[in-house]
C-alpha cells in the first residue's frame, strides 16, 4: 500500500476543488471494492457540491441572478433525487486502519462522501494522528472565527478516527473542549490527536487545534469499546 491508499475514493475535497476533482477522477483503484467507480464519482460530485455550498452562501450577484441559479440547482436536485439511498455512502470500518498500516505518509481524507462534514487530510503515526484544513466562510461562528461546534466536530473526528484506526470499535462517551483562543478563518490550522490511556473497554484520548503555533482548542475524550455489543439496536 502506498500514500495513495485511499485517494481514489477517499480523497477529500479541499480549497482547490477542481484540482481535487480531476485527481479523484484520474486515480485508479488501490483499495479493492472500496475504491469503486461509484465512490470515485461520488467523491467528485461531493467536492463540486461543497464548492456550490460555498458559492451559494457567499455570492454577491444581483438578486435576479440568484433566482436563475436557484432554478438550476433545483433542477439538478430533482435529477439526483430520482434514485436515492436512505444514507450517504459509508466508508469501510477498517479504512482508517488500512491507512494507518500503510505508514505515516498515507492520508485518510475524511468526509469525501458527505459535503456536510469538514474534510481533513489525516495521517497516522502509531497512536497519534495529525491533520490540517482551512476553515472558511461556511464554518463561521463569531466574526471571522471558526464556530465552536465545528471545533467539536473536528476533534471528535480526529480522536474518534484515531481510535477507529487502531481497530477498536468504540463510540464517544464524553468529549470535553477548552476554547483558549479563537480559530481564525481562511488560514490553515493543524490538529493532533493521541491516545493517552486504556482501561478495559475505555480508551482515553486528547487532541488540539493549533493556528500559527498557538493552541486554540484543546479536547479530551473517553471512548467506550462496543465490540460485539449492540448499540441502540445496531450490532457492531
Ligand atoms: C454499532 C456501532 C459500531 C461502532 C463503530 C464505530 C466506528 C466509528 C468511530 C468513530 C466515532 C466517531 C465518534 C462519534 O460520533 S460516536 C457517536 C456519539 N456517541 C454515542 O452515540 C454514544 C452513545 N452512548 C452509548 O452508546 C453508551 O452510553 C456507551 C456505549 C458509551 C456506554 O454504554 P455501555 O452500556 O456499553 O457501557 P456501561 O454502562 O457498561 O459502562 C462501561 C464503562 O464506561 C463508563 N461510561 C460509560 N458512559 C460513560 C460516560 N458518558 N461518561 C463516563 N463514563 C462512562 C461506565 O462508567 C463504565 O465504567 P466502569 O464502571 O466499568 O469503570
Amino acid at each position: 500500500m502506498t500514500a495513495s491508499v485511499n485517494e481514489a475514493a477517499n480523497r477529500a475535497p479541499s480549497q482547490s476543488q477542481s484540482e481535487d476533482q480531476s485527481q479523484s477522477e484520474n486515480q485508479s483503484s488501490s483499495t479493492g471494492t472500496w475504491a469503486t467507480e461509484r465512490t470515485q464519482a461520488t467523491t467528485a460530485l461531493v467536492a463540486a457540491t461543497r464548492s456550490l455550498m460555498h458559492a451559494a452562501a457567499t455570492t454577491d450577484l444581483p438578486v435576479d441572478d440568484l433566482a436563475t441559479a436557484r432554478r438550476a440547482i433545483e433542477s439538478v436536485t430533482a435529477e439526483l433525487s430520482a434514485r436515492a439511498r436512505d444514507r450517504v455512502l459509508r466508508i469501510p470500518f477498517d479504512l482508517p486502519a488500512q491507512v494507518r498500516a500503510a505508514g505515516p505518509e498515507a492520508e485518510w481524507n475524511t468526509y469525501a462522501l458527505n459535503p456536510f462534514g469538514i474534510p481533513v487530510r489525516v495521517t497516522f503515526d502509531d497512536e497519534t494522528s495529525r491533520g490540517s484544513f482551512v476553515p472558511g466562510a461556511l464554518h463561521e461562528g463569531p466574526p471571522d472565527s471558526l464556530h465552536g461546534g465545528w471545533s467539536a466536530h473536528l476533534m471528535d473526528c480526529m480522536l474518534g478516527g484515531l481510535v477507529q484506526a487502531t481497530g477498536a470499535r468504540a463510540v464517544t462517551a464524553t468529549l470535553e473542549l477548552s476554547y483558549r483562543h479563537r480559530v481564525p478563518l481562511d488560514s490553515e490550522v493543524s490538529m493532533e490527536a493521541t491516545i493517552t490511556r486504556r482501561d478495559g473497554r475505555k480508551i482515553f484520548a486528547e487532541g488540539w487545534i493549533e493556528h500559527d503555533g498557538v493552541r486554540c482548542v484543546e479536547a479530551t475524550a473517553l471512548f467506550i469499546r462496543v465490540d460485539g455489543i449492540s448499540v441502540d439496536g445496531v450490532a457492531s
